[in-house]
């Protein structure tokens, strides 16, 4: 059995999400103990950089470098915390800040931002886990995703083989959707045959990242999120909106895809305020659209692109919270039970920071961790780089 800390900071950018987990076991036999398990907000000013950053600010080198390291001493401070109370551990797999995601073009090509003729893909994710180590006295492993775009991959999403191992079924085919900043899936068919090679996985779009940043708007920044989907369900959809946002080229791309805050971002959604501006809608109505596009734009591509519908879905992240979603996705996906990966036994709060740790133990023992259906790589491969403390 070892003790890990697992850390992310995902797309919403609202903070960092520690999770202390014993593990033991390898795949089949993997088993998690959660035994503590955070999320520490950002300081105003850090987040506030950060999410410009995201939106395309240009900064020097030097202010680069600084935010790298403000950002990997909130995550050391957040690894000394998650410790209190428990006997300490001693691997730490960080995940760090994405602020920036470009995918592959041969296994894409739908890209937000900054085209580039280069084939492979490029992802930069802050908070150095050398700073971390040094900070902690404990080994950590970082930059997990550079290893699968390096052999053309899209480096996302990585958390599906580990869902593979956590959450499969001997007879049941399961949907885990996460509901971050962006939406992801991972389709687990029954443990049957050859079930590993048949899960999929692909980021599915916005999961809360328009409606975080429509209710930011919406309230001149004094809200951050739509607490429990409360203000939304107020609303009503405007379906032929829906209808047509559900046309943009993303949605229907073939999977393997990964996206981010660069597609799905602000310019997005000022493009979304505009598209609505001849059906003068209430600001309800118009949280409502954005939650249905969300909720239709997972249900479409599970019948797009799934080999065969799930028998239960399961979900997870902050989205998972936002009951007027849960609810349209449930109405969308009709007889298909839609339920939260916490039924089944698993923090989905703290599914990604459990993760993480995961990919850093099997990183220890030499053990691949990406799952070349969901990121496209050509194979399996060793993720993330391990810095000695
Ligand atoms: N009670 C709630 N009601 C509605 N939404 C909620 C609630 N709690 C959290 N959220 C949403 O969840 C978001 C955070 O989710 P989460 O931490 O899973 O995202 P993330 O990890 O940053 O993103 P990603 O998975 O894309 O990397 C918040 O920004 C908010 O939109
Ligand atoms: C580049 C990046 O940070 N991608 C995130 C993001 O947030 C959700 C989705 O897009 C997913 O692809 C990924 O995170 C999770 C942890 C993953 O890799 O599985």
């Amino acid at each position: 059995m070892t003790r890990i800390i697992g850390l992310i900071s995902g797309t919403s950018v609202d903070g960092i999400d520690a999770a202390l987990v014993d593990i033991s076991g390898t795949d089949l036999d993997l088993k998690v103990e959660l035994l503590a398990g955070q999320t520490y907000p950002y300081p105003a000013e850090l987040r506030e950089s950060i999410l410009a950053v995201c939106a395309g600010k240009v900064i020097s080198m030097a202010e680069l470098a600084e935010l790298d390291d403000a950002i990997a001493s909130s995550f050391a401070q957040a690894a000394e915390n998650i410790q209190t109370g428990h006997q300490p551990a001693t691997l730490i797999g960080s995940h760090g800040q994405t602020v920036y995601h470009r995918p592959p073009i041969k296994a894409g090509g739908i890209r937000g931002t900054g085209e580039s003729n280069s084939p492979l893909g490029y992802t930069l994710q802050l908070g150095r886990g050398d700073l971390i180590a040094h900070l902690t006295g404990i080994t950590t492993v970082s930059n997990f995703r550079v290893a699968d775009i390096a052999i053309g991959g899209h480096g996302a999403p990585l958390v599906p083989r580990v869902d593979a191992y956590l959450l499969s079924h001997p007879e049941e085919g399961r949907c885990i959707q996460n509901l971050g900043g962006i939406g992801n899936v991972a389709y687990i068919p029954p443990r049957r045959d050859n079930w590993l090679e048949k899960m999929r996985g692909w980021d599915t779009g916005p999961g809360n990242s328009l409606l975080d940043l429509a209710v930011e708007h919406l309230t001149n920044g004094a809200k951050t999120y739509d607490e429990d989907g409360k203000w939304a369900a107020t609303g009503s959809p405007c379906q032929p909106l829906v209808e047509q946002w559900l046309q943009q080229d993303y949605f229907h791309l073939p999977p393997p895809k990964s996206t981010g805050r660069e597609l799905f971002g602000v310019d997005y959604l000022n493009q979304c305020l505009k598209d609505a501006g001849p059906y003068q809608l209430s600001p309800a109505d118009f949280l409502a659209t954005l939650t249905e596009l969300t909720a239709a734009s997972i249900a479409h591509s599970y019948q797009t692109f799934l080999p065969q519908m799930p028998q239960r879905v399961f979900l997870c992240g902050g989205g998972s919270r936002n009951l007027y979603l849960k609810q349209r996705i449930q109405s969308l996906l009709k007889t298909i039970p839609v339920l939260t990966t916490h039924d089944v036994g698993l923090s989905a709060d703290f599914k990604e920071a459990i993760a993480f740790a995961v990919l850093a133990y099997w990183r220890q023992l030499g053990i691949p961790g990406n799952l070349p259906s969901a990121t496209g790589a050509p194979h399996e491969v060793l993720l993330g780089e391990i810095h000695p403390a």
